[in-house]
C-alpha cells in the first residue's frame, strides 16, 4: 500500500512514527456533489446534476466505507442508473488494483486500467494523498465527483429521487441533529476505532482505542434494548453507517485487529437488529465475506506476515432477527 506524491506513486505504510503509535486517517480530497439541478451542494462546485447513466462508482467489496455506498445505491434504486467497477481484495504495494482473478472484481469497466491509482490521476495529473475507495467519477467532465462515503450516501439518499421515484428518506429534517450525534460517536469510536485498535504500534494507542470502542458497543446495545433502530423507530443513515463495520466484525476485526472483548454475536440486540438490516430487500446481495476476509487477512503483511486467513467463525445471518 502507498500513496500519491505529486503524481508520483510511493509506496509506503502509514506513518505511525510521528503519533505515538497511533493511526490518524487523512481526510478526502474530491468533495463536490451531485444534486438535483447541478448546482453546488454544501462543498465542492457545481455542475454534476443527477442523471441515469452518467456516474461510475469504484468500490472494494472489502472495504466497509466503500459498502456503505453500495448499500444506499441498492436502497434507492440506482443498481441500473450508476454501474459499477470492483477492484481486486488483495491491497499490496500498488494499492488497490484491477486484477479479476478473484470472484467479483471486475475490472476497471470504464477505462480497463490496472489499478485505481491511475483513475485519480486521470482526474488530476499533480494529486497527493492516498488512493482510496469508493470514488465516484463523473463521465461526462471526466472528474473525480468525490471520495468520500460520508457525502455520497447523502447524495444517493436524495439527488436521484426524481429519477428513480424512490423517495425513501434515510436522513430526515426532523432526526438530523440526533443523527448527526450517532454519527459523531460511532465514526470516531467504532467505524475507524476498530481501524485505530488494529493499526497501532504502541500498546498505548491500542488502548486508546480499544475501551472506547467497547464502550461504544455497550451504549449502543442499550439504544437498541430500547429503540428498533439507532435514533429511535425509523431506520436511518445512522444504522447504515454502523453496519458495514459490524458485517466485518466477528470475521476479521475481532481477530485480525484485536477488537477482542466480546463478538458481534454476545450482544443480543445489536445481533438481532445486524440480522434485520442484513435481511432488509437488496441488501445481503452487497455483503461479501470473501472480499473482506480475504483483504485483511491477505494485504496487511505487517499485522499477519504469514498471510495465514483464520478459520473465522461460522454466523448465521439469515436466522429469524426478532425485531420489531
Ligand atoms: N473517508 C473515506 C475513507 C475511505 C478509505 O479509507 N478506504 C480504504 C479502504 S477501507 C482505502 O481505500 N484505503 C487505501 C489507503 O488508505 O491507501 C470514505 O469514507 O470514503
Amino acid at each position: 500500500m502507498g500513496q500519491l506524491v505529486n503524481g508520483v506513486w510511493q509506496d509506503k505504510w502509514y506513518d505511525t512514527d510521528s503519533t505515538d503509535g497511533e493511526f490518524r486517517r487523512d481526510t478526502s480530497k474530491f468533495r463536490n456533489w451531485v444534486t438535483a439541478d447541478g448546482s453546488a451542494g454544501p462543498t465542492g462546485t457545481a455542475g454534476f446534476r443527477a442523471e441515469s447513466g452518467r456516474y461510475h462508482l469504484y468500490v472494494s467489496h472489502a472495504c466497509p466505507w466503500a459498502h456503505r455506498t453500495m448499500i444506499f445505491r441498492a436502497l434507492k434504486g440506482l443498481n441500473d442508473h450508476i454501474d459499477v467497477s470492483v477492484v481486486h481484495p488483495d491491497m499490496l504495494k500498488d494499492g488497490w488494483e484491477f486484477r479479476t482473478d478473484f470472484e467479483g472484481a471486475t475490472g476497471d469497466r470504464q477505462f480497463g486500467l490496472d489499478y485505481l491509482r491511475e483513475v485519480y490521476l486521470r482526474a488530476k495529473p499533480d494529486t497527493s494523498g492516498r488512493v482510496t475507495v469508493p470514488v465516484l467519477w463523473d463521465r461526462q467532465t471526466g472528474q473525480i465527483v468525490s471520495n468520500e462515503s460520508a457525502d455520497i450516501i447523502r447524495m444517493f439518499n436524495a439527488a436521484f429521487d426524481g429519477i428513480t421515484g424512490n423517495t425513501d428518506d434515510y436522513y430526515p429534517q426532523a432526526l438530523r441533529s440526533d443523527i448527526d450525534a450517532v454519527n459523531d460517536r460511532v465514526y470516531d469510536t467504532v467505524n475507524n476505532g476498530v481501524y485505530k485498535a488494529g493499526f497501532a504500534t504502541s500498546q498505548q494507542a491500542y488502548d486508546k482505542a480499544v475501551g472506547p470502542l467497547f464502550d461504544s458497543l455497550d451504549w449502543i446495545e442499550g439504544l437498541l434494548a430500547r429503540n428498533r433502530y439507532l435514533t429511535g423507530a425509523t431506520l436511518t443513515e445512522a444504522d447504515w453507517r454502523l453496519f458495514t463495520t459490524i458485517a466485518r466484525f466477528d470475521a476479521v476485526y475481532h481477530t485480525h485487529f484485536k477488537c477482542n472483548r466480546h463478538m458481534i454475536t454476545d450482544y443480543p440486540n445489536l445481533w438481532g437488529w445486524a440480522r434485520e438490516l442484513y435481511q432488509r430487500p437488496g441488501v445481503a446481495a452487497t455483503v461479501h465475506p470473501d472480499h473482506y476476509i480475504r483483504h485483511y487477512y491477505f494485504s496487511h503483511d505487517m499485522i499477519n506476515p504469514n498471510r495465514i486467513i483464520p478459520i473465522g467463525p461460522q454466523i448465521d445471518w439469515t436466522a429469524p432477527h426478532g425485531r420489531g
